[in-house]
Order: C-alpha cells, then structure tokens, then sequence
C-alpha cells in the first residue's frame, strides 16, 4: 500500500497548506469537486461579485433624492453570470492544473474523487473516473467543508430546488423567487435577484431576518427587508409542489393559518452541515461533536494524533477568515511539531453584503446581558456624520459596547454603507487590546470619511472615568 507523510482532504482552504517548505513531504490531495473548494467557486467570492453588480443596478432606484434621475434600462444577466464565472472557473481549472502537473508539485499526488477512511489513518479513495485508490499516511488534514441543509420539505426533491451552488448559473433570470431560510444566504441573495428586477419572496420560520444578528441590527434588517421583498415571517415551509404551467406551488404554515405562493424558482438557504459524514471517521477514530463537527483541540488537532482538521468541518463559524486562519495554524504545527501554536477564535468577525450591508464583532447586547457581562452602549447614526449625509443614509447606525471600566470593546454591531470595511479598526482594537477610549481619541480619523461613524459611537460610550 502506498505510504503518504501527509493527505489533505479538500483543496479549498486545506490546498494552501503544502507549499515548497514540503517538497521534502510525500503528499497526497483528494479532492471530490471542483478544485478551490466552496468560497472560489460557490461562496464568498462569486457571490460578492454579483453583489457589486446587483450593488450597480440598484443605485438608479434610489438616486433621485439626489436629484439625480437615473434608469435601470436591462440587466443582461448571461453577461452577468459569464463574466464572473469566466474570471473563477480559470482560477480552479488552473489551480488544479498547477497541483497536477507543474514541477513544483512533484512530490504530490492528487486525487479526484471522494475519501473515506477504511482504517486507522487509512484512506480509499473511490475516484471519478471509477477507480479506487487505498493509502496511508503517517498525518492528515481534513478540510472537507460543507454542504447546503436540505430540510426534509415534501415535494422538494420532485419539484426540483436551487442551493447557493446552483443559483448562481441560472440560464436565465426568473420572474420571481422564493428563498426559504433568512440568514446570510438568503439576504445576499435577496438583493442580487431584487436588484435585478426578480420579485423575491422570503420565508422565514422566525420573526426576524438574520435573527443571530445583535436584536437591533436584526430588527432594521427585517424592516428594510420588508420594502424591498415579500418577507413573510413566522412561517414554515410545509410543501411544495410543481403546477402544470411549470411555476412552483409553495404551501406554508404561518400564525394564521395555512399559506400559499407561486414562484418560478425556489432557492434553499436553511444553513449548511460538515461533511464529516463522508469520511467514515469512525475507521480512524476521529471523534465528532453532535453538530458532526469534527472535534479538535487548541492546536486544531483531533483525536486522533497527527490528524489535524480546519475550516467548516468543524468549526461552528463557517467563515472562509476562519478557515485560512487554521489552516496557518495547521501549516505551522505540521511543519513545528514541538512549537506548535493555538488558534485565535477570540474575536472572530462577520460580514453580511446585502443591501444594506452589516458587519459584527464580539458579543451582541443580547449576549452581553445574558452572560451579566457589565456594558455601556455607544451607538451614532449615519444620519449624523457627513458622509452619511452626503448618501441621505436614514437607517445605518453603528453601535460599541465596552466594559464601563476599562473601556475595553467586547463587541461592535454595524449596519449601513461600507459596513464591512468601517468595522476592522474595532477587530484590530480587541484583538490587540486597545480601549476605546484611547481608540477613539489618540488617532487620527480623517474627516468626513465614513469611520467617522465609528469615531462618533466610541465617543458616545460613557465610560469611566469621564471621557
Ligand atoms: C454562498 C456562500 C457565500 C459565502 N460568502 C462568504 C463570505 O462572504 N465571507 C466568508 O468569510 N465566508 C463566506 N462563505 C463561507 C466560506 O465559503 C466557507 O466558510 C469556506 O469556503 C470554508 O472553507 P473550507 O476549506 O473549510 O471548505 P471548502 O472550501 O468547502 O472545501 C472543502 C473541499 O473538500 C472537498 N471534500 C469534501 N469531502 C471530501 C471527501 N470526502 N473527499 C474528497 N474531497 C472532499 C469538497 O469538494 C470541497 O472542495 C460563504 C459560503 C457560501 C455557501
Ligand atoms: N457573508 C458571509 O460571510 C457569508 C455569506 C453566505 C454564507 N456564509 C456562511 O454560510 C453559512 C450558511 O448560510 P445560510 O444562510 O444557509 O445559513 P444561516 O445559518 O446563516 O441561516 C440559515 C437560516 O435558516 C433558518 N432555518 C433553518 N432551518 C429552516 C427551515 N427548515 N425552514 C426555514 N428556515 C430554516 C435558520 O433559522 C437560519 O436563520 C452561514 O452560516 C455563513 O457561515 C457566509
């Protein structure tokens, strides 16, 4: 049997580990799907790029209160759709190219196909052109990622659905959509196909919208969501079914009573599970949590020594940052195993680019009282900074929450333009242990940029002594 120093299971963030500190290594990398993994090829960055052009096809709706009258005249949506999948499917085609061919990867072998272990730190491989490969290794990384949650809604596997890996090469734009599910997913989407002239229709089992959110972001959210899209809360999916002129019938449970909606398409956003299940982890004595997130300690380890995992196999914050960050971490420990360093998930960040666009760090309020964790609250409208008047913004706010004594920030909530960008001087204060009191006057902030909101809510916080 072949004999492996290291396989990595899955190329999205798991391929950045080997590099040339490891062309001493026998390597193996398997792979089941396209190489890259979600983030390249159906996550974070094809997404953010329909989200900059849906971002340009709204702005003639909302321009007239500058007294600049525009108009949407067509959304050439195929344009759309090939031009960003014409930028990323030569990225994976090439990055598997690279991992197969180029002299650089002599020492690896890769895979295609799907890995299961079938023994202790043995794995087969049953690989797309119909083969099976069996090996070992004296370490592993599982980077398997995740997959869309299916709910168990009758008539969905009939009546044909859309998850965030299909949606996006639609070959055409339908006339209307529904999106089961309110968090990341559906918000993001909500904007691209609204933006485009699609109706949306959202349906949500809670009251809220990206009710994780802190309650007050959650809150605005929803109601914007609300002018923008049909947003039909407190309501359960209970069937659906295909009608004869080829539109979807939705049938949902709502408070008052049973509810119904036609639709061209339907996108499934209800959250995604690990795909840990593939792995027959079980053969090698990997343990999984009850979420089936593969456990590990500080060092990213399993437990199982010298089986290392990262990304969203197991981490509870499926974020494409997390994921490079403790695939670093796993590189160093491979490659240090008597230095080995932890992982940082103290202040792990989020954003969601909707319309409008949300970022969040640390506790929520919600939490903060929870936990009887002592807070005060700054919060500044962007109504009430410059920049936000220059964009006749009447609904973003930022808000900070620090402890009243040491002015240390414990969590940053923010709703409103450029959200995800105004908020990373707040990561680097907690990660590095600025207060916000210094924060907010021993630098500058240049005016009348749109920190300023940021500028203004840390000085909103009363803390102590007196600022
Ligand atoms: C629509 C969408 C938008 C997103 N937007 C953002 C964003 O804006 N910002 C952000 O931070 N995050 C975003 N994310 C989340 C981000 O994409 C993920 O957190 C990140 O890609 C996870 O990386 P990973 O390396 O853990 O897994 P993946 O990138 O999923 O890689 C896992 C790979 O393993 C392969 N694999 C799985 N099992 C096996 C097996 N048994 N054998 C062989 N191969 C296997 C899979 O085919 C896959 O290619 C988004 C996700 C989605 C779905
Ligand atoms: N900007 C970003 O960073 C970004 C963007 C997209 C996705 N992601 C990542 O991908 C993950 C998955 O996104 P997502 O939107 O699918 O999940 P999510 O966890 O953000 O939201 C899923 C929502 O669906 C609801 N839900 C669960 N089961 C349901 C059901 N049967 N019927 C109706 N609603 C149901 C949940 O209550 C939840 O509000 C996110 O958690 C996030 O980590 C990140």
């Amino acid at each position: 049997m072949t004999h492996y120093d290291l396989v990595v299971i899955g190329t999205g963030s798991g391929n950045t580990i080997v590099n040339k500190r490891f062309a001493d290594w026998k390597v193996a990398i398997v792979e089941r799907g396209t190489f890259g993994g979600t983030c390249l090829n159906v996550g974070c960055i094809p997404t953010k790029m329909f989200v900059h052009a849906a971002d340009v096809a709204a702005t003639p709706s909302g321009s007239s209160r500058y007294g600049v009258d525009e108009q949407l005249l067509d959304v050439r949506w195929t344009d759309v759709r090939d031009r960003i999948f014409g930028r990323i499917d030569p990225i994976a085609a090439g990055g598997s190219e690279y991992r197969h061919h180029n002299p650089d990867n002599a020492n690896v072998t890769v895979y295609d196909g799907t890995g299961r272990f079938t023994g202790f730190k043995e794995l087969t491989v049953d690989n797309k052109d119909g083969s099976t490969s069996v090996f070992s290794a004296d370490q592993f990384v599982l980077a398997g990622g995740s997959r869309p949650i299916i709910p168990p809604v009758p008539g969905l596997e009939e009546v044909g659905f859309h998850t965030s890996n299909t949606i996006m090469r639609l070959p055409e734009l339908p006339r209307r959509l529904a999106i089961i599910g309110s968090g990341f997913v559906a918000a993001e989407f909500a904007h691209v196909f609204a933006s485009f002239g699609v109706e949306v229709t959202i349906v949500a089992r809670g009251d809220l919208l990206l009710r994780y959110e802190d309650a007050e972001v959650a809150e605005r959210f929803t109601e914007i969501a609300r002018q923008r899209y049909d947003v039909r809360t407190r309501h359960e999916t209970v069937r659906v079914e295909r009608r004869d002129d080829g539109s979807i019938l939705v049938k949902m449970l709502s408070p008052d009573g049973l509810d119904e909606l036609i639709v061209d398409e339907l996108l499934v956003a209800v959250g995604r599970e690990p795909n840990s299940d593939l792995l027959n982890l079980d053969a090698t004595g990997v343990e999984v949590d009850s979420e089936a997130r593969v456990v590990v300690d500080e060092y990213q380890q399993t437990t199982v020594d010298g089986i290392y995992a990262l990304g969203d196999i197991t981490t509870p914050h499926q974020l494409k940052h997390v994921a490079n960050h403790e695939a670093r971490v796993v590189k160093h420990n491979l490659l240090n195993p008597d230095d080995r360093v932890e992982s940082d998930h103290r202040f792990v960040p989020h954003a969601v680019f909707s319309s409008p666009q949300i970022a969040s760090v640390g506790l929520t309020e919600e939490q903060a009282k929870e936990r009887g964790i002592p807070y005060v609250a700054g919060v500044e409208r962007y109504a009430d900074i410059a920049y936000g008047w220059a964009m006749e913004d009447t609904t973003g706010f930022a808000k900070v929450l620090a402890d009243p004594k040491t002015g240390q920030i414990i969590g940053c909530h923010i709703i409103g333009p450029q959200a995800p960008t105004v908020i990373q001087p707040v990561i680097q204060a907690m990660s590095f242990g600025l207060d916000a009191y210094s924060m907010a006057r021993e630098q500058y902030w240049i005016h009348p940029a749109m920190p300023e909101v940021l500028e203004n809510a840390l000085l909103n916080l009363e803390l102590h002594p007196e600022g």
